[in-house]
């Protein structure tokens, strides 16, 4: 398993090919962005929206008034939808983190070693806002931050977001919130504005240019990974329903036209009648027009021979959502190594985790997923470790490292250890013989 390629399956719709000179454009522009907002701070940020998002904010803080009109602008049902969502975020990460344990271990006599789960003090969150209000993105992005015990948790979000994201991001638990968006706020989180603090670790998704911000200031700030525009795959057999399936890859493509979607089944019929149910649906979807681009773009539908071959494409493909419709879907389920966000069986479809049940949608996407996992209690800490070595542990430990420096001619470390270990006897530093 493992080595598969596009020759080796059969398609019944392609992709379109990536646009290399887009990519080229995308990292010119934001590099440009990020050097007008380090040299410039808050003026850069106020060209940029109103070049991005043509309307520059009075203030880019968000004020102790605009929250409380944020909230009792909300619409009550919608409060309680996102207060559900967040209790279920809550509780999830909690167990998540009920899972690291600090640890403290003599891996030889005198020899302790341990770590400790240490909070990164701040963290910006980038909350998504330019084409549809998710309200449950600041509950994903600020949730887990809380939970972490952050001690400065920021949001930026585009100006011209719905004031209802606002509230979201109070009710969340974020202490500051910043109407920037786009490459701008990413840069401004990372070096700092008048208005605008500096963080330690910048997350969340968003489109295209968030992205590519956030790959070009990691090292600068942490970054929990690159989620970017939505990606949905399918595995199915025989069993799966050709209704539901064109329903949840529509359900990702009418994010953005960017949105990768597509299927790989054993069937063919299910692959021809999941084609036509996406065609039939597409007529009466009222955001058909992202949807179906992002369909004819990107959509793709393979057949695969068996479930072995099905599961190596799934791996291949490394897609952020993957949803697992076959008989036994625990079982394999068990023999799938790359995904995002696994969702095993027909009633676990991605909505639920988009909106609420508690895992967090924000999810690697562009095959990330190959080496990371996505957005968790977990990237909010630091697992940093410490030892301490009493008497008995130098004698264990001394001799390998002072032999393993003269080895690799490193003499000052060679004396760093030897002086613990015959504190009286080395030339050069304590007068002793013994160089
Ligand atoms: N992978 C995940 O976990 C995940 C989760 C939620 C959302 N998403 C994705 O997040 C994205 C949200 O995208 P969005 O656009 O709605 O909101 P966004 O907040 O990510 O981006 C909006 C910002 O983009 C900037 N921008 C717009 N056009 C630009 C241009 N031509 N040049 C430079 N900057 C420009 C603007 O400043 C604007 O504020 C979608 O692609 C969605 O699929 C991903
Ligand atoms: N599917 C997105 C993550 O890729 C998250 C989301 C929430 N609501 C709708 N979509």
């Amino acid at each position: 398993m493992g080595d598969i390629s596009e020759a080796d399956v059969q398609f019944l719709k392609r992709p379109q090919g990536q646009d290399a000179q887009a990519d080229r454009t995308l990292t010119d522009t934001v590099h440009d962005v990020i050097e007008q907002v380090k040299t410039h701070g808050d003026a850069a940020l106020r060209d940029f929206s109103a070049k991005f998002d043509k309307t520059v904010p009075d203030s880019f803080e968000v004020s102790e008034s605009e929250i409380n009109a944020a909230l009792a602008d909300l619409d009550p049902q919608t409060r309680s939808d996102s207060e559900f969502a967040i209790a279920q975020v809550k509780r999830f990460a909690q167990a998540q983190l009920a899972t690291m344990k600090p640890l403290e271990v003599e891996t030889l006599p005198g020899v302790h070693l341990g770590h400790r789960i240490i909070p990164i003090e701040k963290v910006g969150c980038y909350v998504p806002g330019g084409r549809y209000p998710i309200l449950s993105a600041p509950v994903m992005s600020i949730v887990p931050a809380v939970v972490a015990g952050c001690d400065e948790i920021i949001a930026c979000l585009p100006p011209g977001a719905h004031p209802a994201m606002i509230a979201v991001c109070h009710l969340a638990g974020a202490h500051r919130i910043f109407k920037v968006g786009g490459a701008q706020a990413i840069a401004a989180m990372a070096w700092g504005t008048e208005s605008v603090p500096v963080v330690d670790k910048v997350v969340g998704p968003g489109n295209a240019f968030v992205n590519e911000a956030k790959r070009q200031v990691f090292g600068k700030v942490g970054i929990d990974a690159l989620a970017g525009p939505s990606e949905i795959y399918v595995i199915a057999d025989d069993s799966a329903n050709p209704q539901m399936l064109a329903a949840d890859l529509l359900a990702q493509a009418e994010h953005d036209v960017h949105t990768r979607v597509g299927m790989a089944t054993t069937c063919e019929r299910i692959a021809s009648e999941t084609l036509s149910e996406i065609e039939r649906q597409l007529k009466t979807l009222p955001t058909a027009a992202t949807a179906g681009e992002a369909w004819r773009r990107q959509g793709e539908i393979v057949i695969c021979r068996d479930e072995e071959q099905l599961i190596a494409w799934a791996d291949h493909m490394a897609t952020e959502h993957l949803q697992v419709h076959t008989r036994d879907p625990h079982a394999t389920a068990g023999k799938i190594r790359n995904y995002g966000s696994l969702f095993i069986g027909q009633n676990a479809s991605v909505v639920f985790s988009d909106k609420c049940c508690g895992t967090n949608h924000t999810l690697p996407t562009m095959a990330a997923a190959r080496y990371t996992g996505g957005l968790w209690v977990g990237a909010y800490v630091k697992i940093c470790t410490h030892q301490w070595i009493d008497d008995h542990g130098i004698a264990a430990i001394a001799e390998p490292a002072i032999r393993q420096s003269r080895t690799e001619g490193m003499q000052a470390h060679r004396r760093a250890a030897e002086i613990r270990l015959r504190p009286d006897e080395i030339e050069g530093i304590t007068g002793g013989k013994r160089d």
